[in-house]
């Protein structure tokens, strides 16, 4: 009956070829080497607004600017779209996945986490694994050519571990440990389902091999963070016996039920975070447990695990595509350099906090970067109750909206040769008058990436200290880049680049 309802409703809509049962499944494709490119050419093909069956589930494709405000600043339209249960058995019910009161909650207490005075508590975290980045790219020096994404995903994961643990898992010294790979496998088994309808119901899926295989990925990582949580659950209870607070954060930081990160004239509280001994994100949850119970072991390997997915791939995948478009316009390397010069002269030091805002040009760089290369190129909403859109049709209850920030990106009404890298538009006089919603790397609205100025800072840092290492020449017989969105946008062929030493 709702099915009948929906199609009814939605009957005007532009619509790619459909077939019986399985709706446009096979327009799309059933691997994400071709469902991307797929979705591409349907949003050029049907325009802005768009419906696609994808079995049983109506997905109304969204890629204007108008429709993108309405949905994002809507803040009855909180509920990630079915897609994301696939992630349930990996997240749980955590900040990315969860919804209504209880994501609030969970909002709440982490925001703290993400004030940029504790920040700065990892500034010697992302410095020490950008340097051991530089140490490792040396082996290439010289090479004709060198996939330099590989080792980018192990510097990310690096600093996310330790980041988000206060653990050091090392994947760039021990190069691709089996939690690593797990890690990379677990993504792509979500969106292996996700392409296959016939994969949807749980019974299904259940009898596959794939499923089998996710499930062996998935002990691994749950393993390994358990043990984290354990160990440091240990070491907390030993600090406490022998008479140190390991919980101060609360005492004073606490209104309501939940943490403030305020004390109301601005100045942040006694965090966790905020001490001057490096602690990471799992810290404040621990601290929050011990106050009132309110994470249980699995509530707290689900967090951790959200933290390690969405503040990894995202950030690789920024950086590589940064790297790849500096090395294709040595003028904007050559810019880059110039301000790295006046902001460092001749010193060798690592950035400190206050060098990040001097870092301007670098900063519209990556704007431009997650513009034309957005990490997360679409998300997607469960509609909970009828709408209409800017343009007059019903979004009817019980379809998913999808946003495709990809294409909005290179929306020609917005942005001028939308296909032209130019880091100089996101220049302070240029980005006036700039519709709002018109730019979404980080989302918009309520459920925005909480990570985002972490993520700015972390690119900061690996792309400088790269640029101030080596320079980046585009080698003569490298493979182009070949983009494709596994949850995460990447380009398949890698990132191939030449490096010289700058003496
Ligand atoms: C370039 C880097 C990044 C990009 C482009 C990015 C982008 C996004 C986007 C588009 C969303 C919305 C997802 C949705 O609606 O389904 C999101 C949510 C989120 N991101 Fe990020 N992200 C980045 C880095 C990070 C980092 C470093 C962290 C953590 C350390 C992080 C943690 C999260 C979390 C927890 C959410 C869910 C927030 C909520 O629903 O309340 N992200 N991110």
């Amino acid at each position: 009956k709702k099915t009948k309802r929906i199609h009814e409703l939605t009957k005007d809509y532009p619509k790619p070829t459909h077939w019986p049962i399985v709706g446009c499944t096979f327009e799309f494709g059933t691997n994400p080497k071709e469902f991307f490119g797929n979705l591409c050419r349907m949003c050029d093909e049907q325009g802005s607004v768009f419906a696609a069956w994808l079995g049983p589930e109506l997905f109304i494709v969204l890629s204007n600017v108008e429709e993108t405000e309405l949905l994002l600043s809507n803040n009855k339209l909180l509920k990630k779209a079915f897609g994301y249960d696939f992630l349930h058995p990996w997240l749980g019910k955590s900040l990315l996945t969860d919804e209504d009161e209880s994501w609030r909650t969970k909002r709440k207490i982490i925001t703290p986490a993400f004030h940029f005075q504790i920040l700065e508590q990892f500034m010697d975290v992302i410095n020490k694994n950008s340097l051991i980045l530089i140490r490792e790219l040396k082996k290439e020096i010289g090479k004709p050519s060198f996939d330099i994404s590989r080792y980018i995903t192990l510097c990310t994961l690096d600093i996310i571990s330790e980041s988000s643990m206060g653990t050091e898992i090392n994947a760039q010294l021990n190069n691709s440990p089996e939690f690593v790979t797990s890690l990379r496998n677990l993504s792509e088994a979500v969106l292996y389902r996700f392409y296959k309808p016939w994969l949807y119901p749980d019974f299904v899926y259940n009898m596959t091999s794939a499923k089998r295989a996710f499930n062996k990925d998935l002990k691994v990582v749950h393993d390994v963070i358990m043990k984290v949580i354990q160990s440091k659950k240990l070491k907390r209870s030993q600090a406490k016996s022998n008479g140190v607070n390991g919980s101060s954060a609360i005492k004073n930081g606490k209104s309501n039920g939940v943490h403030s990160t305020t004390n109301g004239n601005g100045e942040i509280n006694n965090l966790a975070f905020g001490q001057k001994k490096k602690s990471a994100f799992l810290d404040l949850l621990l601290d929050y447990t011990e106050h009132d119970g309110s994470y249980s072991e699995q509530s707290l390997i689900d967090e951790v695990n959200t933290f390690m997915f969405a503040g990894h791939d995202t950030t690789t995948s920024a950086i590589n595509f940064a790297l790849h478009a500096i090395m294709k316009h040595p003028e904007v390397q050559e810019k880059a350099m110039k301000e790295i010069e006046e902001i460092f002269g001749d010193s060798n030091a690592m950035p400190e906090f206050n060098d990040l805002p001097k870092m301007k040009y670098i900063e519209c760089i990556i704007k431009e970067t997650l513009r034309l290369w957005p990490s997360v190129p679409y998300v997607a909403r469960t509609v909970t109750e009828d709408t209409t859109l800017k343009c007059g049709y019903k979004l009817p209850a019980g379809c998913s909206a999808v946003l495709m920030f990809y294409k909005l990106h290179r929306d020609p009404q917005l942005y001028s040769e939308p296909d032209r890298f130019n880091p100089e538009r996101f220049l302070d006089d240029s980005i006036n008058g700039r519709k709002p919603y018109s730019y979404c790397p980080f989302s918009a609205g309520p459920r925005n990436c909480i990570g985002q100025k972490f993520a700015m800072m972390e690119m900061k840092i690996v792309i400088s200290t790269v640029l101030r290492h080596y320079r980046l020449i585009t080698p003569p017989d490298g493979p182009d880049i070949n983009v494709v969105a596994e949850l995460i946008l990447r380009s398949v062929s890698g990132i191939h680049v030449k490096i010289e030493n700058r003496s």
